[in-house]
Order: C-alpha cells, then structure tokens, then sequence
C-alpha cells in the first residue's frame, strides 16, 4: 500500500478532488496545504474556510461573495473565496457541515465552473481545485440524508485517511524531533536531545489531540525547561500523570508544582512574569523551582 506522503505527492500532480478524512489534529489542513504547494497551482492562492463555523447565509457569501445590497449589511460589492482562489485551490474543512441549499450552488459550480454572488445576476467564471476535509463519515451524512450523494462523488475522487497519531508507527518520535527542530529555529532555546526516559512517555501517551497535541506539549517543554535536554520534568502534566488541580490551595506541593508550570507555559518561560502571575518574587520562583526539581 501507498503510504500517506506518496499518496500526497501523486494526488498534488493531478486536478482531482480530494477529501482527507480524519479526528481533529491529525493534520488535514497540513496535508492540503502540501497537497497546494506540491501541485503546479502552488504559485496561486491557497483559501481555507472552515464550513462549521459560519452562519449559512455568512458562508454563501464567503464561498461565492455578494454584490451590494443582497442582505442587511453588504454596504458594497465583496468578492467571495472561489472568485480570489481563481487558478488556485479551495481548502473546504468540515465540509459535511455545509447545509443543503449550499451543497447545490457547490455542485454548480463545481459542474459548471460559474456561479452567481448572492443577489447578482451575473455568472462569475472560476478554475479552482477543490480539497476537502471532515472529522465524520461522509457516507454516513449522505444514509441520514444531510449531505448530497452526487457532490460527495465529486469531492472525494481521491479519499485520503489519516490515522489517529497514536496508530501512526514512527511518527511520534519523527514529529517530536520536526517540532525540536521547528522550535529550535526560534532561537530563545536549542535542544540537542531528549531524555529516553521522556521519549517513553511521549510514545505510551494516547494523544487524543493528535499531532496538535504533541506540538502543545513540545512547545511546553521548551517554555518551562532549561539545559539542552528535554527531560520528564518538562512535560506536561497531563503527560506525567498528574492533572492539575486548580481548586486546591497553593501550599499543597504537587498543586504548587503544577501553579508553577502553568504559570510558566503562560508566560512562555519568562521568569518574572510567571513571577507576577503567581504573586511571588523572581527569587522566590527559582527557590521554589529547584525545590520541585524544575531547575538544576
Ligand atoms: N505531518 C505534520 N508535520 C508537521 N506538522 C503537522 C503535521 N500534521 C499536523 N501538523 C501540525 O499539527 C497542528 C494541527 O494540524 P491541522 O490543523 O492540520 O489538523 P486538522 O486535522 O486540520 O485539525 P482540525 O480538524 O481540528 O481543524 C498544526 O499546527 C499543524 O501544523
């Protein structure tokens, strides 16, 4: 079987439709980007739109814009994404969240490659490429009648799976030195390693959150550690096993420890702020930070 990178390298040559079907980051939005930039469109623009966030009226007008005076409020002439994705490609995220009257304007355009802006007369001619993604069965919204079957044929002519991040072999620890690497490009900190015992726990965790997760975690780790090695300390501690108890008062230990490692992710490792956050001093902090072994 193919696997995932040269699937997408094959799909990004062609203008097929793709759909990329998986749990909220695994990454679908990543994949169509790389299937826009890998693909002889990557010179023109790539538009994302995420069909779940939007009132059906605001998502007709995002999707195929509208002229002056369609509706309460559009005070003058807004092109819509199709029209400035022209020659480019169209990111549709939860595009089974798309109600029905827009599903057939979609299929139009998609068949005809024209479409009206809401309250024009005029047919707007476009070539866009079309890449969506969904966290459901599409199938299964067509069984319960909310998706339309013949525009699911026509976005998923080449179906792409991405697995949950914790059945990924080998990605874990790949991901883990891409976002090491990623980070180590901002500048503020270079990791040089990583503890076994650290990319242990990485490897057990469930990563419900997929690789959204891990690159939260990494970027805690940077935030709050210190030295060239990231170690357990550093971690999470949802990740260790310990969830933070906000409820408990301060002077209880392992709520002091997790106060502390929250204030310092939200502070992005800046002492004195985290400092502030806590409303203790700078000195204090570091005292209270070797005491927990956040520090060496
Ligand atoms: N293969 C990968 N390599 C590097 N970074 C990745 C990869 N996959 C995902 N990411 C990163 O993980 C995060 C989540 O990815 P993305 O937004 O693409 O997920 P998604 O499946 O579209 O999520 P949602 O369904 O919640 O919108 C992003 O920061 C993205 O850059």
């Amino acid at each position: 079987m193919l696997d995932l990178f040269e699937i997408v390298r094959r799909a990004a040559r062609s203008e097929a439709a793709v759909l990329i079907r998986g749990e909220s980051g695994t990454g679908k939005e990543h994949i169509a980007k790389a299937l826009h930039e890998l693909s002889p469109r990557s010179n023109k623009g790539f538009n994302a739109i995420n069909c779940a966030t939007l009132t059906p009226e605001l998502l007709a007008s995002e999707l195929f814009g509208h002229v002056k005076g369609a509706f309460t409020g559009a005070i003058r002439d807004r092109k819509g994404l199709f029209q400035t994705a022209h020659q480019g490609t169209i990111f549709l995220d939860e595009v089974a969240e798309i109600p029905l009257d827009i599903q057939a304007r979609l299929l139009r355009v998609i068949q005809e490659q024209t479409f009206i802006p809401l309250g024009g007369t005029d047919p707007v001619s476009v070539d866009v490429r079309i890449i969506s993604a969904t966290h459901q069965s599409l199938r299964e919204a067509v069984q319960q009648r909310r998706f339309r079957n013949d525009l699911m044929y026509r976005i998923r002519v080449v179906p792409i799976f991405i697995p949950r991040l914790a059945e990924r072999e080998g990605d874990v620890e790949a991901l883990t030195w891409y976002f090491i690497d990623e980070f180590n490009r901002q500048g503020h900190r270079q990791i040089e390693g990583i503890r076994r015992d650290a990319m242990e726990l990485l490897l057990e965790h469930e990563w419900p959150g997929n690789v959204r997760e891990l690159r939260n975690v990494i970027e805690y780790a940077f935030a709050i550690g210190e030295g060239p090695i990231l170690e357990i300390g550093c971690m999470t501690p949802e990740l260790r096993g310990e969830a933070p108890t906000p409820t408990q008062p301060f002077g209880q230990n392992h709520a002091e420890r997790d106060q502390i490692l929250d204030a310092l992710a939200r502070s992005n490792g800046r002492k004195s702020e985290a400092a502030d956050l806590l409303g203790m001093s700078r000195s204090t902090l570091w005292r209270k930070m070797r005491e927990h072994h956040l520090i060496t």
